[in-house]
């Protein structure tokens, strides 16, 4: 198995991938390119939208259109290049905070966590907004972190995932779907750290968690943020492989294709070292891989 560039574009930082089942094509996001991407992988195409501040994460509609997390707030666009209709703004300090990694749950929600961008206060948090009555009612699920991440649910929904990426920790939690409440917290697995003075030609440091995914068989995919490689882990924590990625930074895989056994992952260029991008040259780009297990589908908002 092996990594192949989708197109020669490079984005700043990629993130947020999904599969869109009806309209089969890739969405991701450029968060410090303010940009929504969508990829037709048959015509070879990709569209940009640009965004009015930074989308953390995206999701697809049940109903058309997109869920989109910027830096100020949660909007609703009902067709590509449409419209902004804000549908929630979440408690935090946008000069120091905005949207990260984020999803829908099975029924609909918008989770949408956040990232301490000085890293200095673990502001980070995880929220869920439900619009499937009418107007948004917002949740806060999880906090004390520094960078939202990974965030995924069992094939059952009954297990959450959510990372904290500098800390090189993914937690787990029991998930009650319908009461939309978390118990039974553990760390799930708490990864090696960074060595002081660590440079990108030291292979031993293995990255922090980044985005993530779930297969059909409750197997969970983590990009590792620094350490060049996609990890995927057992559903109780163990690793079954790892493939080494054409970019230091890997963002976040997701799973696509007709029968979602491609997995798609998202990279980063920004602010990385004039050495690291002249080894590196496509990061930023998006790349695939065919794997043997076919992901979940992704989960659209509802409203
Ligand atoms: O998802 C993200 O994580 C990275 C990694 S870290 O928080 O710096 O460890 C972060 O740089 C990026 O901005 C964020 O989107």
């Amino acid at each position: 198995m092996s990594w192949h560039a989708l197109s020669e574009d490079l984005f700043e930082l990629g993130e947020s991938p999904f599969w869109h089942p009806a309209e089969q094509q890739l969405y991701w996001v450029d968060i410090p390119g303010k940009a929504i991407l969508r990829a037709n992988i048959y015509m070879g195409t990709v569209q940009r939208w640009d965004m009015p501040s930074e989308p953390g994460c995206i999701a697809p509609a049940a109903k058309g259109g997109l869920v989109i997390a910027l830096r100020d707030g949660v909007f609703r666009a009902h067709s590509w290049g449409g419209e902004l209709h804000r549908i929630a703004t979440l408690p935090y300090d946008t000069a120091v905070i905005r949207a990260n990694d984020g999803k829908c749950d099975a029924l609909g929600r918008f989770w949408v966590g956040t990232i301490d961008e000085p890293k200095a206060g673990r502001a980070a948090e995880l929220f869920s907004i439900d619009c499937r009555s009418g107007a948004a009612v917002v949740q806060k699920h999880a906090g004390d972190a520094l960078t939202a991440n990974g965030l995924a649910w069992s094939p059952d929904q009954h297990t959450v995932y959510w990372s904290d990426t500098p800390n090189h920790v993914t937690h787990a939690w029991d998930f009650d779907l319908q009461a939309n409440a978390l118990s039974a917290h553990r760390v799930w697995r708490q990864y090696e750290p960074k060595p002081a003075g660590w440079t990108f030609e030291n292979t031993h440091y293995a990255g922090r968690p980044d985005g993530a995914a779930v297969d059909v068989e409750g197997n969970y995919y983590a990009a590792m943020f620094e350490g060049r490689r996609i990890c995927k882990f057992a559903p109780d924590g163990r690793l079954l492989a790892s493939w080494e990625t054409p970019a230091q930074c890997p963002t976040m895989p997701c799973f696509g294709g007709e029968d979602l056994k491609t997995l798609y992952i998202t990279t980063a260029r920004h602010g990385r070292s004039a050495a690291e991008l002249a080894q590196f040259p496509l990061s930023g780009a998006v790349f695939f891989m065919r794997v043997d297990v076919a992901g979940l589908p992704v989960q659209a908002f509802a409203d």
